[in-house]
């Protein structure tokens, strides 16, 4: 804690201050920043919820699974690869005692969405939880893209997501049961990015479908909120974005935080999104990236890279200026 001294000697407020890096000397601001895992919210926070979660068999979308289960939830997910839904299934369900259920689906084929999701009614009714998180990508020079590499992309991330939120959307209306839809996004879906511009454009895509549909369909008890991750290590996400691992590095340096994201984390707050807590939340658009957007994006950062003998030679120059 850090005390404001007023002039007068009184003290205005307190100020709570990151611990201190651990290592002692070290410049790493991740020393400042911490992960911390573990289910956030109150245990049980989804008793009695079905949460259905797309691409939940790896990454980022096992580890929602994972915290959701923890709290109670019981859920389904459901991507193209049964054997790898089924052992994420089995692993998280054993450890968290509740049921996760595998079902095989391809989100680009709304028939397939269709079937997947009688099935799902079949085990265990609509859900009151729906993230889309099923996504491809791949770093490519857009002249070198072919229209199939164009859909092989636009058609698992844009149209995966609204044949998931259409089907599921007007069985809940018919139902009138009211839900939560997440969308996991990225930072660049709103600046855009060269060389993922497959990605980009359908990003984009679904944050104005997300965001159209929160105005849209709030009227049947349906909610809608976007995450935009920063950099997570996934070997999905890693092995087609840095294939080499040659921008690790340049990448973490010019995060804030100085360190990458932990799925657990991006977890939670899809938790938190997709609970009772966030009732009042729709049409949210939360960037979770340690502060990357924003170190991008102003002109005059790189200025970090200042030493401060360099600032006192700088200063100096600045105020011998005379004149305009
Ligand atoms: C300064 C650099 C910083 C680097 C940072 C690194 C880390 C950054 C982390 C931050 C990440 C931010 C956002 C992440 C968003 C994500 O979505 S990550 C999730 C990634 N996960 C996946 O992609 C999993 C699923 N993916 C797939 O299954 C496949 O990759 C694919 C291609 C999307 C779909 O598979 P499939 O349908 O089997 O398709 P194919 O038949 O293989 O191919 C279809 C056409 O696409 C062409 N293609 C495929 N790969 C490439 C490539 N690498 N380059 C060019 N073209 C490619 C393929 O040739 C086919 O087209 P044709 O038939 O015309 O040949
Ligand atoms: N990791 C990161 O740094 C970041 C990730 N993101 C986003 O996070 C989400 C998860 O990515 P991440 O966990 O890293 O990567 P993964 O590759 O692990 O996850 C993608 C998932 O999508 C599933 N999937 C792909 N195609 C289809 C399809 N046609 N039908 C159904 N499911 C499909 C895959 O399963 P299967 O192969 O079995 O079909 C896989 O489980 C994505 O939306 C991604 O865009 C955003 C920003 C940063």
């Amino acid at each position: 804690m850090a005390a404001v001294m007023l002039s007068s000697g009184r003290k205005l407020l307190q100020t709570r201050f990151p611990r201190p890096p651990v290592r002692s000397g070290s410049a790493r601001p991740s020393g400042f920043f911490a992960p911390s895992e573990g289910a956030m919210l109150p245990a049980g926070s989804f008793r009695d919820r079905l949460a259905f979660i797309t691409g939940g068999g790896t990454g980022l979308g096992r580890a929602m699974t994972m915290v959701l289960s923890q709290l109670g939830a019981r859920c389904v997910i459901a991507s193209r690869k049964l054997d790898v839904l089924q052992e994420t299934a089995g692993e998280i369900s054993s450890q968290t005692g509740n049921q996760v259920h595998a079902l095989q689906c391809d989100v680009r084929d709304p028939q397939a969405v269709a079937r997947c999701v009688d099935q799902m009614v079949a085990l265990s009714g609509l859900p009151d939880v729906i993230i889309n998180n099923a996504a491809g990508n791949f770093i490519c020079p857009t002249e070198r893209l072919t229209p199939n590499g164009w859909r092989s992309v636009t058609d698992i991330v844009l149209n995966g997501t609204a044949f998931v939120t259409l089907e599921l959307g007007k069985r809940l209306i018919q139902a009138q049961k009211g839900a939560s839809f997440l969308a996991i996004t990225t930072i660049y879906a709103e600046s855009g990015s060269g060389f993922v511009v497959p990605s980009a454009a359908a990003k984009a895509g679904v944050e104005a479908l997300y965001k159209s549909l929160a105005a849209e369909w709030g009227r049947y008890g349906h909610r809608f909120n976007i995450i935009q991750p920063g950099p997570i290590r996934t070997k999905g996400a890693f092995s087609r974005l840095d294939p080499t691992g040659t921008f690790e590095k340049s990448m973490i340096d010019r995060i804030p935080t100085g360190r990458l994201g932990k799925p657990a984390e991006l977890a939670n707050l899809a938790a938190y999104l997709s609970s009772d807590f966030a009732s009042w939340m729709s049409g949210a658009v939360i960037r979770f990236d340690g502060g990357e957007y924003v170190s991008m994006a102003g002109e005059f950062n790189e200025l970090r890279k200042v030493t401060p003998d360099q600032w006192k030679m700088l200063e100096a120059m600045i105020k011998g200026t005379k004149g305009s």
